[in-house]
């Protein structure tokens, strides 16, 4: 149950924090099946006065809970890259871009990795700021995933939260200078 991903020998983020700046161009940027990442997503925009933008998949995900793990475990075991039905159209605009999921199986869901890996956006001069919900295992795998796949983003300290508890999160934003 502990096991670790290669890659969490490396320090997960350059940043604790930056140099509070009102003008930034906030974007929050998440993937969610069941809404509770959507809700933390919600609740960082609302904090932020950032710009939300749901990754969503051509084919959806079941609907049932066991049916969608199964999916989710093939497509973990294949290394496959669902494609996506949304496009963020201006990302040139955004400076400070988090990048939300659920942990599915002891990582981040492949639609996150077919978001982060396409070749229509470069995240190189972004700073990626991760950030997930759980029930229980996992966190840091998955806040770490977010880090791998961006490698050439700068990259701030993240967040993860059990199911909707935003507790925690105001002081998270604080601590690394999105928000006063
Ligand atoms: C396919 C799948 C795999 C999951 N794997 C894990 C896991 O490895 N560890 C964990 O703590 N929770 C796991 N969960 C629970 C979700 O991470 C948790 O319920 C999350 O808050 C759901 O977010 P959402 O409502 O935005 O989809 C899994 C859920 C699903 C559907």
């Amino acid at each position: 149950a502990c096991s670790k991903d290669e890659g969490s020998d490396t320090p997960l983020y350059q940043y604790d924090s930056i140099e509070y700046d009102a003008n930034r161009k906030i974007l929050i940027t998440y993937f969610s099946w069941g809404g509770n990442t959507q809700h933390l997503a919600e609740e960082i925009a609302n904090m932020t006065d950032g710009t939300l933008f749901r990754i969503e998949t051509v084919n959806p995900y079941p609907t049932d809970y066991n049916e969608c793990t199964e999916v989710a475990r093939e497509e973990l075991d294949n290394g496959v890259r669902p494609e996506l039905s949304s496009t963020v159209d201006n990302l040139d605009d955004y400076d400070v871009v988090f990048v939300g999921c659920p942990v599915w199986w002891h990582t981040a869901p492949m639609a996150v990795w077919s978001f982060l890996e396409s070749s229509g956006y470069d995240f190189s001069d972004k700073i990626i700021v991760p950030f997930c919900t759980y029930a229980s295992t996992y966190r840091e795998e998955t806040l770490a995933k977010i880090v791998e796949l961006t490698p050439d983003s700068r990259h701030l300290q993240g967040f993860g939260t059990t199911g909707r508890n935003t507790g925690g999160m105001e002081s998270w934003l604080r601590t690394i200078h999105i928000i006063r």
